[in-house]
């Protein structure tokens, strides 16, 4: 397990770049990554102030532990060929590209990325928010080294597929699987969609547990209520690390034999594997440091 797969992105919070108090808050919330957008949350006349304060927050240094990402405007768009060299030359932890539809389209921006001087460690982040990218998920996840990250974008699956949002996302769950599926064989890490309703906690924290369970490492958010639900429903939880722990003692109790139980369950050595990635994963949210 490489270190960047282990990095917790447990919560990644978005924040319109045009907003100065949100972009000083920021450097005190609790998230695991940030996403300085340029996209959605700002307003077209607010475009160039933006990017230059998305551009001068990355290259600060000020944000700490927190990784911190630049989401650029969309492929085709009049901003996105300056913010995609601006953000490249202030080189943020990565570059946040949405509507991704194809391979071709991930090598373009990372020979763009490159020539713009982004530096080795601005990795490229890929939205996955639309039928086509969907389709040829597999395709975009392997198409660079540098391509680091799946972000779902739910509201624009949703909108394109003319579905609802409805309490346990059935009309999008076949798309959530088929990216998750292809993050998993590409060896990158993958991040749910935004939960809207920033008043409705159950529905959040519900929301963030079936992510976890379906793979997903994190979620991304848009409000700072929302960190702390997505810190402790991503982490594994005491009992899980108890439970990874003795599974293990169990094994090694019993070594030489190709299976053995624990708790009156089955255990084998792929058990043993998921056991210790959850310990690794543990281990990396402990050693976090504000
Ligand atoms: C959703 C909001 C518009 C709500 O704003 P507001 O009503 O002002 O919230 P509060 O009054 O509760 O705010 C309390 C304080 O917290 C700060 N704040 C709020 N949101 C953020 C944030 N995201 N990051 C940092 N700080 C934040 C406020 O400034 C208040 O601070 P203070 O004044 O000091 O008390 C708002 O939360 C918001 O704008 N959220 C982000 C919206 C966004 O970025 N949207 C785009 C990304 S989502 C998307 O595009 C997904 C994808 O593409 C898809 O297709 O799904
Ligand atoms: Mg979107």
């Amino acid at each position: 397990m490489s270190a960047d797969v282990l990095r917790p992105r447990r919560s990644v919070l978005y924040m319109p770049s045009s907003n100065e108090r949100a972009l000083e808050k920021a450097k005190s919330i609790a998230c695991d990554g940030l996403i300085l957008d340029l996209e959605d949350a700002v307003a077209p006349d607010a475009k160039p102030a933006a990017r230059e304060a998305a551009c001068t927050a990355a290259a600060s240094g000020e944000y700490g532990r927190r990784e911190l990402t630049i989401r650029v405007n969309g492929i085709g768009t009049e901003w996105h060929d300056d913010d995609l060299a601006a953000a490249s030359a202030a080189g943020p932890d990565a570059i946040v590209v949405p509507k991704v539809n194809s391979a071709d389209e991930v090598v373009a921006l990372v020979a763009a990325m490159e020539e713009a001087g982004a530096p080795e460690h601005t990795r490229l982040w890929a939205m996955i928010e639309t039928p086509v990218a969907i389709l040829d998920v597999l395709s975009i996840a392997r198409a660079s080294d540098r391509l680091a990250c799946f972000v779902m974008g739910t509201n624009d699956l949703v909108k394109e597929l003319y579905a609802e949002h409805v309490p346990g996302r059935a009309p999008i769950l076949p798309s959530l699987h088929q990216a998750l599926l292809a993050a998993r064989a590409a060896g990158i890490a993958i991040l749910d969609g935004v939960y809207n309703d920033v008043k409705d906690t159950d529905g959040f924290l519900a929301e963030c547990r079936q992510g976890r369970e379906m793979g997903f490492d994190g979620k991304t958010l848009i409000h700072p209520g929302q960190v702390e639900g997505a810190n402790t429903e991503f982490a594994p939880s005491e009992a899980a690390v108890e439970d990874a722990r003795g599974l293990i003692a169990a094994w090694e109790d019993g070594k030489g034999s190709g299976v053995v139980t624990y708790n009156g369950k089955m255990v084998e050595n792929l058990h043993v594997e998921s056991a210790q990635r959850t310990l690794a994963v543990a281990d990396a949210i402990g050693a976090l440091q504000d």
